[in-house]
């Protein structure tokens, strides 16, 4: 096969685990395909012990649904499929029903760069079971990944306090698709730029860099190797100078950036990428400062993480940019986020929706019933409490409290102070038909830093932030409680 030659030959419908398709055809030939149906996908844990999580992935989500249908590569390959004993899997009846499904449902989602806690639904699916079952793995797939990276990106960010942050992953990510989304969500995160250029040209994202050791070690000397790049490329002149010797090559960036101003260009900076960053930065900050160079950049680069840029920063050392890849694309210190997606309700044959619970010896693994929204009540522009409740309660009353959803005893009462509220499910599609504009991924970026300053510091710091409450309305907690212990028969003990 040719990767370079529609990997996906124009359908993504198969991209599933093949129990939804099992599952899909047993609802089919029990009859209860069409019955409706209300997913939520949520996580349960915030990533890298992060205070928050960034959402990411709802384009693709909509791309996916908007497309979604078998084509005829999928329908003949699961026609084909044979159990052990030489039979079909896949009746042809069914076959044919695959060929005629689209997406119908309604789909609500928070938007893109927003901030978001455990048990909050971040998708919320309502429509036939059997399109429903078929979402789940690949809704999974990319809201866990995007969500992931843009979280670990604004974690990279805020260390870095206000100076650019460059992503440099695609070498290490994790296959072709991988390296895509992490670039398209470490922008979302808050990253400046990416060397990604196959992700800037697919998501309008800025592509940036500097260049390689090979450069320089192509030529017989650093100098002539500095020289040569400044011919080629008088405005973007970023070199790297720690191939041989750092104070060497700060020294013979000093002089190509002379060579420079002569001719009416400035060089940008230098980069450093081993060695103490802390020690040559202050250096090269110091030998560029006294060359006459205060605003060429010292950027920085080798296996940073928000971690070692919060130390470099403690350090002062004198770093403007940072290139960060391994780390970041690959989510080095937590490769998944673990979201899942969970059954909440059902319509019965009356036309009533029926929650729906799984009981589980965890607490944390218990779902939330319901068809619901999410409320965030902010108090002077600081978001102080999310409240997940019945979508009918919805701004029924000015008092609320929020019970903690795996420890009851911690609780929160809201009160007509907190006055403003934001409901944070946007509905996305309305029966299968697209009624939301995403925005443009720059606009999405800046969401992220906006819904970021809207929280609590105490609730962004890197290390044992302090936890924000989101909790069930009192309705829903005791409607979860009684479901819980009706599918546990205490009643009849
Ligand atoms: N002053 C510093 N404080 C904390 N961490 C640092 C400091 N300077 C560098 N680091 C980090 O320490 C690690 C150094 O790793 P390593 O020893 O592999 O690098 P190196 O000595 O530069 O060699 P290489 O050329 O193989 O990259 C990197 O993750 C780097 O970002
Ligand atoms: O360290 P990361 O955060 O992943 O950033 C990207 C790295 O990729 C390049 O290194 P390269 O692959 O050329 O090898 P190196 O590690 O020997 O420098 C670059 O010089 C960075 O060190
Ligand atoms: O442009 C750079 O400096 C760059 C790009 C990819 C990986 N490392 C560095």
């Amino acid at each position: 096969m040719k990767i370079t030659k529609d990997l996906y030959q124009g359908s993504l419908a198969l991209l599933t685990d093949f129990y939804q398709l099992t599952m899909a055809y047993a609802y089919w030939k029990s009859g209860k395909a069409e019955q409706e149906a209300i997913f939520n996908l949520f996580f349960r844990k915030n990533p890298f012990q992060s205070g928050f999580t960034i959402a990411a992935g709802l384009e693709y989500v909509i791309d996916f649904c908007n497309s979604f249908a078998f084509n005829k590569g999928d329908l003949d390959y699961l026609s084909e499929m044979k159990n052990s004993d030489g039979t079909v899997v896949f009746e042809t009846d069914f076959i044919e029903y695959l060929s005629e499904m689209r997406f119908t449902c309604d789909l609500e989602a928070v938007e893109e760069g927003t901030v978001i806690f455990p048990h909050t639904p971040l998708i919320k699916v309502k429509g036939p079971l059997i399109q429903c079952q078929l979402l789940e793995t690949a809704l999974l797939n990319i809201t866990n990944f995007q969500t992931l990276i843009a979280t670990k990106a604004a974690r990279v960010v805020f260390a870095a306090k206000g100076d650019a942050v460059l992503e440099f992953g695609l070498r290490r990510a994790q296959g072709i698709d991988g390296a895509l989304a992490a670039s398209r969500a470490s922008f979302i995160g808050g990253c400046s730029a990416t060397s990604n250029v196959m992700a800037g040209k697919l998501f309008g994202i800025p592509v940036s860099g500097t260049h390689a050791h090979s450069w320089i070690m192509s030529f017989d000397t650093e100098l002539e190797a500095f020289y040569a790049y400044a011919e080629a490329f008088p405005e973007k002149c970023v070199f790297l100078v720690d191939t041989y010797d750092t104070i060497n090559g700060i020294k013979n960036a000093i002089e190509v950036g002379k060579f420079l101003r002569e001719k009416g260009k400035e060089m940008v900076g230098v980069r450093i990428d081993s060695g103490d960053l802390a020690y040559y930065s202050n250096i090269a900050r110091e030998m560029l400062d006294e060359a006459g160079f205060p605003e060429a950049k010292v950027v920085a680069s080798n296996d940073l993480d928000e971690h070692i840029i919060t130390s470099l920063k403690a350090q002062e050392a004198s770093i403007d940019v940072w290139g960060v890849g391994t780390k970041l694309v690959t989510a080095y210190d937590q490769p998944a986020l673990g979201a899942v997606y969970k059954l909440a309700a059902i319509k019965d044959q009356n036309g009533n929706w029926e929650p729906k619970v799984k009981v589980s010896q965890q607490s944390i693994k218990i779902n939330i019933p319901g068809d619901h929204d999410v409320i965030r009540f902010s108090k002077n522009g600081k978001a102080v409490a999310d409240m997940i409740c019945l979508k009918e309660d919805l701004a029924k009353k000015n008092t609320y409290t929020i019970i903690d959803p795996i420890d009851p005893t911690k609780r929160k009462k809201i009160n007509g102070e907190y006055i403003e509220q934001t409901i944070l499910l946007k509905s996305i599609f309305e029966n299968g038909t697209l009624v939301y504009d995403p925005p443009a991924i720059e606009k999405i970026k800046e969401n992220t830093q906006k819904n970021l300053q809207f929280f609590d510091k105490t609730h962004k710091r890197l290390v044992n932030p302090h936890i924000y409450p989101v909790g069930l309305e009192e309705k829903l907690y005791q409607l979860r409680t009684d479901l819980v212990f009706k599918m546990k028969n205490y009643d009849n003990e």
